[in-house]
């Protein structure tokens, strides 16, 4: 039971909760409590003086000092808490978007990032109505049932122990509908996560439902999750609609109890009216605190699951920035020595995709890497950005293992170009600095456009610089895309430049562009492209030809033309293509 609740008190101790605000939300509680409870007292005086003919004024003042007094503390008692609450809450946010921006690549992998975040947003709400709304229930239902006995048995012992039969009946009834209501709900919020991750997934890739027609096909996904969502609500509804008569049914119950043998009481002269009319208004004091404690335990228990759930996310992996034995990141050759790797499978077949190779990237020159589409040319510049580590062999730059450089140094010295040159959302110049320490005037940003061939059409943007880019960049073209990404790294200025040629086309005009800016970009660096058509790789200094993850040949474009059949044949099968008319270019050596 304590192991259970340990995720959730470290979770709320990591928060740094304010202790003075906690005891000042705690006095404000008991004294708004206090009020609530001398409320039917005083009523009780009103009207037994009123019955023996008496002035009343003095005690209806009293009494509505009472009920001022009640509201007041309650709501200042609710609003620290909530502040208690919210600043909990958005610590443990920030602490978790920390930790997704820190796990290693692998973990992406394994759990797909929109499930993820939406389970993980949602496990926050949970803690976040536990720590804010349910945290006032729990201190004013406790002490407000405490404070409600002690008045009730002082009021008349007898009496209390009717009432306290009745509410233990009425509880027998509600608390296993409770549960039954709570496990469905669980089951609802499961079901919730799904439908979102399936939502992100399909609108993130509309283009591709529209494209291919499918729009039937997702609307029946969604609405199989809908359905369930439906089935789940509706049965939740039907056990909330029988709860509500069993609670109404049970106060009437008490009351009607109360009544019948407090009447006879009054009766017999042993009992006074206004000490009746305190128990029956003591009555709506106890039913609120009841229920709140009940919505308290419900949402403790799922702030429970939700605790255990960021307590394993919260223990995951998370990159190594520093090195156990740090070494400086010394210019020089980029060489793979032996080096194996095999991604983490999910069905624990690890098939190795880059097998025992030995690459050799020169500084000042560019180095293609060529091979059919799977033969691990993707995986290679994974491994050199070290989102993942080889299992077996090195990587070194200089002749020092690569892992021992520590890793945001060594990311700084890489340029990374990948395939569709994602945007992200903000300014163009937000974009062109994105990543960059430092600050860089107008004229920099303007030189490095200029130098991307990117400046003529910023400045056609309807404002430049700032004009803001929609989402995944959807205002703009492939290939202006493609030269924001290249003046970013004209100001990033990396030694290595990583380069993932766009698997499509562009046009003929804006290949020529791009590829004339990315001459000038990777003058003086070392480069390593990534060719998926051939006519780009031919002034290549260095061409590794990949097969299934081994180096099938390697050289320049004219030795591998003369040595290696495949490549020859690719070549030849490219040439014919480009002397084809321009719809029909030009083939992608992947195909
Ligand atoms: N994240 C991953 N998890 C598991 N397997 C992967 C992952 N990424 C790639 N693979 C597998 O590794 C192999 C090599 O993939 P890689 O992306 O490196 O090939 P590639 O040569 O770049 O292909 P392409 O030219 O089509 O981009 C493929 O069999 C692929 O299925």
């Amino acid at each position: 039971m304590a192991s259970g609740f340990s995720p959730l008190l470290r979770l709320i101790r990591a928060g740094r909760p304010s202790v003075p605000a906690l005891i000042a939300a705690t006095l404000a509680a008991a004294a708004g409590v206090a009020c609530s409870l001398v409320f039917p007292l005083l009523t009780r005086n009103v009207v037994d003086t009123a019955g023996s003919g008496g002035l009343i004024s003095e005690t209806m003042s009293f009494l509505i000092a009472a009920l001022l007094g009640a509201t007041l503390f309650n709501a200042l008692s609710s609003l620290l808490l909530a502040r208690i609450g919210h600043n909990i809450v958005a610590n443990l946010r920030q602490r978790l978007s920390d930790k997704m921006l820190r796990l290693t690549i692998p973990a992406f992998d394994r759990e797909g990032s929109g499930e993820r975040v939406s389970r993980i947003m949602r496990d926050c709400e949970s803690i976040s109505s536990l720590t804010t709304t349910q945290a006032v229930n729990l201190i004013t239902g406790t002490m407000m049932l405490i404070g409600v006995a002690a008045v009730l048995y002082s009021l008349d012992s007898a009496l209390t122990m009717t009432l306290l039969g009745a509410l233990l009946a009425a509880f027998a009834v509600l608390v296993p509908l409770s549960m039954l209501l709570d496990g469905l709900s669980r089951r609802t919020q499961d079901e919730a996560a799904r439908l979102s991750g399936l939502l992100t997934q399909v609108f993130s890739e509309i283009r591709l439902v529209k494209a291919f027609t499918a729009e039937q096909r997702e609307s029946r996904r969604i609405g199989k999750a809908l359905e369930n969502l439906r089935r789940l609500g509706m049965r939740s509804s039907t056990i909330n609609t029988t709860l509500e008569p069993v609670i109404q049914l049970a106060m009437t119950a008490a009351i009607v109890t109360i009544l019948i043998y407090g009447a006879s009481r009054v009766s017999v002269g042993t009992m006074s009216v206004g000490t009746l009319t305190a128990f029956i208004l003591s009555i709506l004091n106890v039913i609120s605190p009841l229920m709140q404690l009940t919505m308290f335990m419900a949402e403790l228990q799922r702030a429970k699951g939700a605790s255990a759930r960021i307590a394993v996310l919260l223990d995951e992996t998370e990159e190594e920035y520093d090195a156990a034995d740090p070494a400086p990141a010394r210019a020089g050759e980029l060489r793979f020595e032996n080096v194996s790797f095999a991604y983490q499978a999910h069905d624990a077949r690890q098939q190795p995709v880059l097998k025992d190779l030995s690459l050799n990237f020169a500084p000042g020159a560019t180095t293609a890497l060529v091979g059919p589409s799977g033969s691990g040319k993707s995986t290679i510049l994974s491994l050199i950005e070290r989102f993942y580590l080889p299992v077996s062999g090195r990587i070194t730059l200089n002749g020092t293992d690569i892992a021992r450089i520590p890793l945001q140094d060594w990311r700084r010295m890489i340029g990374y170009v990948p395939q569709n040159a994602p945007v992200m959302p903000g300014s163009v110049r937000d974009n062109i600095t994105y990543g960059l320490a430092g600050r860089f005037t107008d004229d920099q940003i303007r030189d490095a456009a200029d130098r991307a061939d990117a400046l003529s059409f910023i400045e056609a943007l309807p404002r430049g610089l700032d004009t803001n880019l929609i989402e995944q960049g959807n205002n703009l073209s492939g290939g202006q895309r493609q030269r924001i990404a290249i003046a970013r790294m004209f100001l990033r200025d990396p030694r290595i430049l990583i380069l993932d040629e766009a698997t499509s086309a562009l046009d003929g005009e804006t290949e020529r562009q791009v590829k004339a800016s990315l001459d000038r970009l990777r003058a003086g660096r070392t480069n390593i492209v990534v060719a998926h058509r051939l006519s780009t790789v031919f002034d290549a200094d260095l061409i590794y030809f990949l097969e299934s993850g081994r180096v099938s040949g390697s050289g320049t474009h004219s030795d591998l033309v003369a040595t290696h059949e495949f490549y020859a044949r690719l070549v030849e099968r490219q040439s014919h293509a480009a002397s084809l008319p321009a719809a029909a270019l030009p083939t992608p050596l992947s195909a």
